[in-house]
């Protein structure tokens, strides 16, 4: 079990926002942060991997302290297992692939893990190339395996998959699972896409102002028990338009926007901009190759 108790004040825009954070996650668990711009997600994920000091508090792992603010224990992020994706890949740009990977390593350390990661991760053509060379699916492969060059038990992926498209988003997915099954990881998501966290995740914690609000498993977390469509999607809603009695909700779904009759009930439950599902049960979807 990882049990992080944490208290820090943090600057935020509007003000200080004292994060108070009590989250306890099952060793092997995949899941997921979710929760609003600065809600405090990558500020907890810092502190987990010893980048971003807490003003008091606790982080355990397993039988092992890695903060205590009573008994003054503190280990560097080296002394931490953890491996940490950032979302702009972090790469050393005057480095090659393999010389990133490399760079991990610690003195005397055998380097039969690099060729174990290049293989796995498919980088075994790319490892004289420099990053500027490579694609953005790519750029996150090397930073994925160099994260796990110091075989760490725990991974933290924070929006790792956001600024590529989405049919790498997918490919990496997969990736990502192998990767957790693999090296029989924890792994910890950062991450605003539902379809992608219910794919990904065995449990959600919501962070709001530095606090958890909500936690479940990822299917009930989003309500998907509730119904049982024939078919769902999620998407944001861009537009909400009246039209006579009815409101026409425009929806982004993946690259295609849709548009859904709602009755007044529901629609002035939205805003542009939040999160939906568009389901259907009551007829048989059609599948179409385009
Ligand atoms: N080292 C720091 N010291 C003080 N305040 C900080 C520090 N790092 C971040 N903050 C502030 O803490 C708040 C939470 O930031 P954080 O990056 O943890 O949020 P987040 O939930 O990850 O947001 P996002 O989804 O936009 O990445 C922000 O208002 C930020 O400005």
């Amino acid at each position: 079990m990882i049990r992080l108790n944490l208290k820090k004040t943090l600057q935020s825009a509007g003000g200080k926002m004292v994060l108070d954070l009590q989250l306890n996650i099952k060793k092997g668990e995949f899941v997921t942060l979710f929760g609003e711009s600065g809600a405090g997600k990558t500020s907890t994920l810092r502190m987990l991997s010893g980048l971003l000091r807490p003003d008091s508090g606790t982080i355990e792992v397993g039988e092992a302290t890695w903060f205590s603010s009573q008994e003054n224990i503190d280990l560097k992020p080296q002394q931490r297992k953890v491996g940490y994706v950032f979302q702009d890949y972090a790469l050393f740009p005057n480095m090659n692939v393999r010389q990133n990977l490399e760079y991990a390593l610690q003195k005397n350390q055998d380097s039969a893990k690099i060729e174990e990661l290049l293989e796995f991760a498919e980088l075994g053509e790319l490892q004289q190339r420099k990053p500027e060379t490579l694609s953005g699916g790519q750029k996150q492969r090397v930073a994925l395996a160099r994260a796990l060059v110091q075989r760490p038990e725990i991974l933290i992926l924070d929006e790792p998959l956001s600024a590529l498209d989405l049919k790498m988003r997918i490919k990496l997915q997969e990736y990502l699972l192998k990767v957790h099954k693999k090296y029989k990881l924890t792994t910890i998501l950062v991450s605003h896409d539902i379809a992608e966290i219910v794919k990904l995740s065995d449990s959600v914690f919501e962070l709001q102002n530095g606090s958890v609000i909500k936690k479940g498993a990822a299917t009930d977390f989003f309500g998907l028990n509730r119904t049982s469509a024939k078919f769902r999607f999620s998407g944001e809603v861009l537009k909400i338009q009246r039209e006579d009695v009815l409101y026409v909700i425009s929806v982004l779904i993946g690259n295609d926007i849709i548009r859904v009759v709602s009755d007044p009930k529901e629609a002035e439950l939205l805003e542009i901009g939040d999160r939906v599902f568009v389901a259907s049960k009551a007829f048989n979807p059609i599948i179409q190759k385009i």
